[in-house]
């Protein structure tokens, strides 16, 4: 697994395409547009300049795993001769199946192909794969040069040494992955993450707290105890009794919508789509820049905790 093809350069192909390449992969970066790569390429050398800034990497490093990058707009050169295809274009069905017929005409029937999807289940992706045994979900997390879980998902289909090797790819990279017992849609994390959401959304649209207000309570809390003491861990040290009580005694006056709140879909609507258009549930005037160093500044501090806890 030397030769890793990235398809997609956006908020996760390009820390995607970082992160193998600083593991010492070769790695072909695509996108549909010259100015994404430019715009991947701007990213991936912030981020490694940060890292060797906090002393991740020496500038040797960063300079080998740069030139261990290539660039192209068109998928077949991004795919011939690729060991594992990472494809990380957006969230949508149609032209995730339509890059696999694609890939499927081109590449050996050994090639693996993994899908950083959020959500969609393989059973959805590899709907019209010839091969769908090579298929697998290797689930990152923004960014993915830097937070540690990877979420692997098979299904039935998935050929037991596509899960093996793959697996063994995300630890060699330096990722602590978790391979889902059963698939389910949006996985472990997207899941609990939603149900969070949902009710973070419902305390917004009733006026208890503001975006802010849910950031500043859930930061210096669960965010806080979540980087060492999982949830699960959190409820022995808390005592079973009280989580059962909590559970009992809150679950009911949660929200149980179906929807995408109304407000999320007006802000979308209108373009307020977070960094990428300097407007989301904050205001920003450099595309997120220096939301973005600061958060991978922080990160890389807690990555180092973690790292000292782990030996
Ligand atoms: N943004 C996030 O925080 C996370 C996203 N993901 C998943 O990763 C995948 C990519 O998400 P993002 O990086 O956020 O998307 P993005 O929109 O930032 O980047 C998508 C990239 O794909 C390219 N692209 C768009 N349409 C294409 C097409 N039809 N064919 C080929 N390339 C195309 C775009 O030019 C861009 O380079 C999605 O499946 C998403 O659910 C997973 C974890 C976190
Ligand atoms: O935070 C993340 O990286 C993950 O929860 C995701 O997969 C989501 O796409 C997220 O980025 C959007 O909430």
């Amino acid at each position: 697994m030397n030769n890793i093809a990235v398809l997609g350069a956006g908020v996760m192909g390009h820390g995607a395409a970082q992160l193998f390449a600083q593991a010492g992969k070769n790695v072909c970066i695509r996108a549909r547009r010259e100015s994404s790569l430019e715009e991947a390429k701007e990213l991936m050398n912030n981020s490694l300049k940060i890292m060797v800034e906090k002393e991740m990497l020496t500038e040797n490093d960063r300079n080998e795993a740069l030139a261990r990058v290539t660039y192209t707009t068109d998928l077949h050169e991004a795919i011939q001769g690729a060991d594992f295809i990472f494809e990380s274009i957006p969230e949508i069905l149609e032209p995730k199946l339509e890059t696999y017929e694609i890939i499927e005409s081109v590449v050996s029937e050994n090639t693996i192909i993994a899908s950083n999807t959020s959500t969609f289940p393989l059973e959805e992706l590899t709907q019209n794969a010839n091969h769908p045994d090579r298929f697998i979900i290797t689930h990152f997390f923004n960014p993915p040069q830097i937070v540690p879980t990877v979420e692997i998902a098979k299904d039935e289909n998935t050929n037991e040494q596509v899960v093996e090797t793959t697996y063994n790819l995300i630890k060699e990279i330096g990722k602590s992955p978790v391979v889902l017992k059963k698939e389910i849609t949006g996985f472990i994390v997207n899941r609990v993450q939603v149900a969070m959401l949902r009710e973070a959304f419902n305390l917004m649209e009733k006026g208890v707290a503001t975006a802010e207000d849910i950031d500043t309570a859930m930061k210096g809390s669960m965010g806080f105890k979540w980087a060492f003491c999982g949830p699960m861990e959190s409820q022995d040290l808390a005592g079973l009794q009280t989580t059962k009580a909590m559970v009992g005694n809150i679950s009911q006056d949660l929200s149980n919508s179906r929807e995408v709140p109304s407000f999320l879909e007006d802000m979308v609507e209108s373009d307020q789509l977070g960094i990428r258009t300097n407007q989301g549930f904050y205001n920003y005037d450099d595309n997120g820049e220096e939301a973005i160093r600061s958060r991978d500044d922080q990160f890389i501090n807690l990555l180092k905790l973690l790292q000292q806890k782990q030996g």
